[in-house]
């Protein structure tokens, strides 16, 4: 191991990386909340200015990536789309089964030059989590609380309040509901057998009603599905820890553009073609295992400088002050102000820790596996299990 990757691997930088992206962060979102009154005067520029804030956070992650870590992100696409990528407003179907997908997304975007304004069906409870999901609130992101009765009128009312936004968007859509893990692949594969579809290796059963209220509601707006798949060279499972360690990544991503007039209006046609699409991104990700690629040429963009710009512009503007107050805490020499701040500087790392854990499958929710835990634990093979088709019929009729 270099020393440069010595270096990475330490617990104190990744500290002060935390240190950075959450004193910015918490910046920008006081910034996001004084844009309040311009939202009154003013919708469009206040939308764009949060725009432009919002990408001050998120590209200190891509900056990670790409440049700390310096994976790569290869896309197989082909060439007829490519130059509509970043200049239409799109719904993209992407596959939950990696800690890090979100940030690969995030990576894309950026080199489209949607990273600021892109958004996603996210969870509820990702709109508490300090600095992301602050910034989300004032990006109008669409939070879902994986309760159909109530989602159906608040992810609707959210995707038509985006029909007058200023400027182009990607909007992500994780239809599994949750992350890919083998006791929820288990039991999303119950549900299929009992609906009659065909199984799926790589993925869990989709969740189709969300993605019919979003092509519904975007209507008009967005233009076309993009349907991606992304994978990692070598079977391997990165992790933001492993990131930030400075680990290199290899990312594959096969996107393939469906114009949106393709995909049906009728709810229950609509779900047909979602459960098809799965079946085709299984079949992808099936020849990427035989193969070790996807299907079509490779047209990679290019990672661009202005991520590792505004990341570089916030570490030299708060490494500062962390550096003087570091100088006089331990020049005053007394005890009590030391075990203060040795006390607030556990607490802040056990704060970072948490923040980092929520991109952790190992701390997923029980979404997709809840009748299972709430009934018996899992029984590996037995089809035959009574209880489990008690947790499938819950599951199905609940
Ligand atoms: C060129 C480059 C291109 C692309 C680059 C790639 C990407 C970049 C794009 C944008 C990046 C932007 C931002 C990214 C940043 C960060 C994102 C981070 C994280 C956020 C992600 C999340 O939070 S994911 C979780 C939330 N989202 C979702 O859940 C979406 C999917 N869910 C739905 O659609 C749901 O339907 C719902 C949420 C709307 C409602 O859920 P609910 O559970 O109430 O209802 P369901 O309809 O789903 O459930 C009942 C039906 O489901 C059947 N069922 C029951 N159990 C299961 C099971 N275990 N598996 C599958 N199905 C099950 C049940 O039978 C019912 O079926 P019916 O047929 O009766 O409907
Ligand atoms: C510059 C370096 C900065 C490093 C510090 C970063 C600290 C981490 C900051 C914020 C973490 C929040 C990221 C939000 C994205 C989480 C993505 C995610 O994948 O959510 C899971 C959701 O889909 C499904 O949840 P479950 O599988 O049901 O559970």
């Amino acid at each position: 191991m270099g020393l440069v990757q010595l270096l990475k691997s330490q617990v104190l930088c990744h500290l002060i990386m935390c240190y950075v992206f959450v004193v910015s962060g918490l910046i920008i979102n006081l910034l996001q909340f004084c844009t309040l009154p311009v939202w009154l005067i003013n919708k469009q520029l206040a939308r764009r200015i949060n725009i432009r804030l919002a990408y001050c956070i998120s590209s200190q992650m891509v900056a990670t990536l790409e440049w700390w870590s310096e994976t790569e992100c290869t896309l197989y696409t082909d060439p007829e789309s490519f130059p509509l990528y970043g200049n239409e407003n799109a719904i993209v179907v992407l596959n939950h089964s990696y800690d890090i997908d979100f940030l690969c997304g995030w990576t894309f975007c950026e080199r489209f030059g949607v990273l600021g304004s892109s958004k996603v069906l996210a969870k509820k409870e990702l709109s508490y989590v300090p600095v992301i999901g602050w910034m989300w609130y004032f990006l109008e992101i669409v939070f879902c609380k994986r309760k159909w009765e109530e989602d159906r009128t608040t992810v609707a009312q959210s995707l038509q309040n985006l029909h007058d936004y200023p400027e182009n968007f990607w909007f992500l859509l994780y239809c599994e509901g949750t992350r890919f893990t083998r006791k929820k692949h288990q039991i999303s594969m119950k549900v299929a057998e009992s609906k009659g579809l065909p199984k799926l290796k790589y993925h869990l059963l989709p969740r189709t009603k969300g993605f019919w209220v979003t092509v519904q509601n975007l209507r008009g707006k967005a233009v076309a599905v993009y349907d991606a798949t992304l994978n990692f060279r070598n079977n391997e499972t990165p992790t933001l820890l492993g990131v930030m360690s400075g680990k290199k990544y290899h990312a594959d991503l096969y996107v393939r553009r469906i114009p949106l007039d393709l995909i049906p209006e009728d709810e229950a046609e609509c779900a047909a073609w979602l459960h098809k699409l799965y079946q085709e991104k299984d079949g992808f990700q099936e020849q990427y295992a035989q193969t070790g690629r996807f299907p079509g040429p490779v047209k990679s963009p290019p990672r661009r400088p202005w991520c590792l710009i505004n990341w570089l512009f916030w570490v030299c503007l708060l490494l500062y002050p962390l550096g003087l107050l570091l100088v006089q805490l331990i020049s005053s020499g007394s005890a009590l102000t030391i075990a203060v701040a040795v006390a607030l500087f556990s607490a802040a790392s056990l704060g970072f820790r948490w923040m980092i854990g929520q991109t952790e499958i190992s701390r997923g929710s029980s979404y997709g596996s809840k009748a299972q835990s709430q009934i018996s634990p899992v029984r590996d093979k037995n089809d035959q299990d009574p209880s489990l088709r008690l947790q499938i019929l819950i599951c199905t009729v609940g």
